[in-house]
Formats: C-alpha cells, sequence, structure tokens
C-alpha cells in the first residue's frame, strides 16, 4: 500500500475560528452551541466517522490587538474570541469514541511546565494515550499582558525558554518514574515504590522545578508533539522536538523546500527524519456538483469579514494594515516579534514582489488560491495532487461552516480517497503515536532528545 494522507480537524474551542464572518451563515451552528457538551460529542462521533486522525485544537491566550492598534475588530467578529478552554472537553469526547485521537495547543510562554506536565498525563491516561500538544510560543501582546508583561517577550527568546520548558516537561514525563513503580502490594503494605519514583531538581535559567511528577506514567508518556513555525529559530525547534510540523507556503515547491529543510536539520539533531511527520493546511468546498459548489464559494465570500481577516493577521505576523496608506508601494518584509513564517507570506517568500494594493485586496476576499472548490473528483484530484506534488504527510482541514463542512467532506470526498488507496478505511490499533508511526511505538523513539531521560534520575525522594 502506497502512503495515506493523515487528516485532522483544524478546530478551536470557541465561536469562531479562521472562516472570517462566516459564524453570519444559517447553517453555523459552532458559535450557537460551542458552549455545549453535546456539539463537542457530536462533532468527536462525526470525526471518528470519517476516521480523521485527529481534532487539533488551535488556542490563543489573548485578543488580537495589533490591527487598528485595538481589539474592537476581533472582538465585533468573533476572531478566535470568545473562546473556551480545549482541554476541558477532551474527557467527554474521548468517551464516546474509541480512536480519534486529540491535539491540544498550549502555550510555553504563559503556562508552567509542571501544572502542564501533570494535565497531559491526566488527559493520556483518560484518552489512553490518544494526545498530542500543540507547542506555540505565542504571538499576540495583550496576550502578554494578561500574564503580567508590559511587553511580549522577544521571538527568538519565546524558543529559548520553550526549549527549557520541553527539557523540564521530559523529565516528568519520562525520567521521574521507572516503569513499574506502581506496585499496589497489599501484604508489604505499598502502594507506589519509592525507589521508584525520582526528583527531577530542575535548576534551570527560567524554571525550578523539584518534583517527582504527580501522575504516574502514561501509555505514551510523552504526548505526541506537533510544532508550527516556520522561521529560522521556529525550525530548528521543530527539528529537535517535534514529531509532526504545520508548514504554511505559498508555492508547492515552498513547501517541499520546508520539507527537506526540516529533515535535514531533525538528521543532524541525530533524530530519524521518517519521525518527523509534515503537515500543511487544506481547505475545501465541496458539493454534489461543481455548479453547487461555485454557489456556496460565492455564499461565503459574501459573508466573509475583511476586517477580521486583517485583525488575523495583525496579530499573527504583527503588521497593522490599517497603517499602510501608499497603495501602490511595496509591500516590504520588517522584522517583528511576532510569527516570522506570516511575515515572510506576503514579503520575503511571496512568490512575487506585492504591492500594499496587491496585499489589501488578498484579505478583502477569501483567497481562492487557498480553497479546492468542487465535486468529489474534482476536490479528490485536487487533494491528489497537492499531496503528491508536495510529498506532505497529511493535512489540517480547515472549514468554513461548522460543522455541515466537515459532514459533506466526511460523505462526499473520504469515500474518493479511499477508493483511490489514498485514505486509511479502518483505524491502525494502538495509542496517537503508534497509529502514526507504527505498532509498538508508543513512547518517544531512541534518539529523541526527551527519551535520553528515561530511567536517568537517581535522586531518591
Ligand atoms: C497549522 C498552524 C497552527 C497554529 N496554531 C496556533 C495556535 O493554535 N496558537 C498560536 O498561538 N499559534 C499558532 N500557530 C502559529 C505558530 O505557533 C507560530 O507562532 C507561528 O507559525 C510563528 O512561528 P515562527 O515565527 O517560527 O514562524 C499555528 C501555525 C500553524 C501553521
Amino acid at each position: 500500500m502506497g502512503k495515506q494522507i493523515q487528516l485532522n480537524a483544524f478546530e478551536m474551542a470557541g465561536a469562531m475560528h479562521n472562516s472570517h464572518g462566516l459564524w453570519k451563515h444559517p447553517q453555523s451552528r459552532r458559535h450557537r452551541h460551542y458552549n455545549d457538551l453535546s456539539y463537542w460529542i457530536d462533532l468527536a462521533k462525526l470525526l471518528e466517522r470519517g476516521k480523521f486522525d485527529a481534532l487539533f485544537f488551535a488556542d490563543v491566550a489573548g485578543v488580537y490587538d495589533v490591527y487598528r492598534n485595538n481589539k474592537e475588530p476581533a472582538i465585533r467578529d468573533g476572531l478566535q474570541f470568545p473562546l473556551n478552554d480545549p482541554a476541558m472537553m477532551i474527557s467527554a469526547m474521548a468517551s464516546v469514541t474509541t480512536d480519534l485521537s486529540f491535539a491540544v495547543t498550549v502555550s510555553t510562554t504563559y503556562e508552567h511546565p509542571f501544572s502542564h506536565a501533570r494535565r497531559f498525563s491526566t488527559l493520556d491516561h483518560l484518552t489512553k494515550g490518544r494526545i498530542a500538544w500543540n507547542i506555540v510560543t505565542s504571538y499576540l501582546p495583550n496576550a502578554a499582558r494578561n500574564y503580567g508583561l508590559t511587553n511580549m517577550i522577544k521571538h527568538d527568546e519565546r524558543y529559548e525558554r520553550a526549549d527549557e520548558f520541553l527539557d523540564v516537561v521530559y523529565q516528568l514525563w519520562e525520567g521521574s518514574w521507572e516503569d513499574g513503580a506502581m506496585i499496589a502490594d497489599v501484604e508489604r503494605g505499598i502502594l507506589v515504590d519509592p525507589e521508584k519514583v525520582h526528583s527531577i531538581n530542575h535548576e534551570g535559567h527560567y524554571y525550578q522545578v523539584e518534583g517527582p511528577h504527580l501522575t504516574d506514567p502514561s501509555l505514551q508518556r510523552t504526548p505526541v508533539i506537533y510544532q508550527a513555525g516556520t522561521s529560522e529559530r521556529g525550525k530548528e525547534f521543530a527539528a529537535k522536538h517535534a514529531e509532526c510540523v504545520f508548514i504554511g507556503g505559498p508555492t508547492n515547491e515552498k513547501i517541499r523546500e520546508h520539507i527537506k529543510d526540516i529533515k535535514a536539520r531533525a538528521k543532524r539533531y541525530g533524530r530519524n527524519p521518517e519521525q518527523v511527520k509534515l503537515y500543511t493546511f487544506l481547505n475545501v468546498i465541496v458539493a454534489e456538483t461543481t455548479e453547487e459548489a461555485e454557489a456556496k464559494f460565492e455564499t461565503y465570500q459574501k459573508l466573509w469579514s475583511a476586517e477580521a481577516a486583517k485583525a488575523q493577521y495583525g496579530g499573527s505576523s504583527g503588521y497593522d494594515l490599517s497603517k499602510y496608506t501608499d497603495l501602490d508601494s511595496y509591500f516590504e518584509y520588517k522584522h517583528t516579534e511576532h510569527g516570522q513564517s506570516r511575515a515572510a507570506s506576503l514579503t520575503k517568500d511571496a512568490p512575487k514582489k506585492l504591492t500594499v494594493r496587491e496585499v489589501l485586496n488578498r484579505f478583502e476576499t477569501i483567497n481562492r488560491d487557498h480553497v479546492i472548490v468542487g465535486n468529489p473528483k474534482e476536490v479528490a484530484d485536487a487533494i491528489q495532487f497537492f499531496f503528491e506534488d508536495t510529498g506532505i504527510d497529511g493535512f489540517n482541514l480547515a472549514h468554513f461552516v461548522t460543522p455541515q463542512n466537515l459532514q459533506e467532506f466526511i460523505d462526499l470526498v473520504i469515500p474518493e480517497l479511499q477508493d483511490r488507496g489514498l485514505y486509511k478505511k479502518d483505524y491502525a490499533e494502538g495509542t496517537f503515536r503508534e497509529k502514526i508511526f507504527g505498532k509498538g511505538q508508543s513512547l518517544l523513539p531512541n534518539g529523541h532528545p526527551g527519551s535520553r531521560y528515561r530511567q536517568t534520575h537517581t535522586t531518591k525522594l
């Protein structure tokens, strides 16, 4: 069997994600029901019916406040706002599914590694090993102020901090508890063998953590690690830590370049490049006929909010588009402390130099270049070409109208991909890491920096 597409539903635990303005669509259920557990339970069941690998929750720690130097555009259109804590509904969704996994975004800039390690071990226990962590370092100035900072920590320093954060959680997940520490020996009156549980005594630049880890090891110990970010520093971080990396790219050629680059860097870190899977975005509008799909696209266009799109771009890139008034001038790259791959996407990574007018126009409508519109066969053809031409491993599927678009994708596109042998008909057995990398691979592989902490701690309690 050839390589098959891995698929995540790109989600957020709030009223809206990136389908700017589409909450106005009469079929949009999420902004009405995202506070209802039944909404998430139904979504989990739907995705498992479609054999999705994971439900991927994006998350942010503040309001988008760069565009117009103001929070209003984001709040008015519900841009990733209001937003619940994604970790909270996972137990309920796990209880109605057996194979769907859950990737949850958590920022290393605004969480503490000790509580984070505990929360994710708990989730990994409760889901029987179906948890992944999407590591972000966060880009919103409002998030910084929510956590007591005047300004954001600078881009590269956020990654330094993330590196140490990872060092701490690896010690807790991999090193603190030996296998078989929970002995429940009634005769000797010992529940947990203290000889097999170790403090970590981490004394670092950013964190001091004594340990031991409060939670005993879960099936995967360390959750599957996702990361997105293709700045120089972001790629180094991904190559060192991530098992699943999200990359963007304006062209297939750029995506191929990123894949090659990240795999080569992983090798330099002593890792097997096969242990790093690459994902990119996918956006689809499908209907029984081409005409119906095109009509849908037109409807979505009318509801699109350019203001929310610009607000999202402002926060993620650091470029406030309200300040660009000379329409005929070129839109130049400038360094910001926000997301650097996003900043580069319309400047130095763009296939051609863009004027301010061209850039602004891109936000006025849904960018057709990034959406596959058509009947099931046309959509499957386009996905197959994208998959084979880039060599990508999988996609994060976005959606304009939720859950309708996901339902349509599952009913119309998935069977077409299955018939072509491009998509699984059944889940593989085991934990999430085993489903992605193969049976018997529940734990981080040797060569991964987290694996070096396995049972190396000799500090007695
Ligand atoms: C598919 C994908 C998902 C992302 N999800 C989030 C997210 O949920 N929260 C967040 O703060 N940033 C998210 N980001 C942004 C990245 O974490 C990162 O900040 C950004 O790509 C900039 O990194 P860079 O400067 O290394 O390019 C996402 C990026 C991509 C490509």
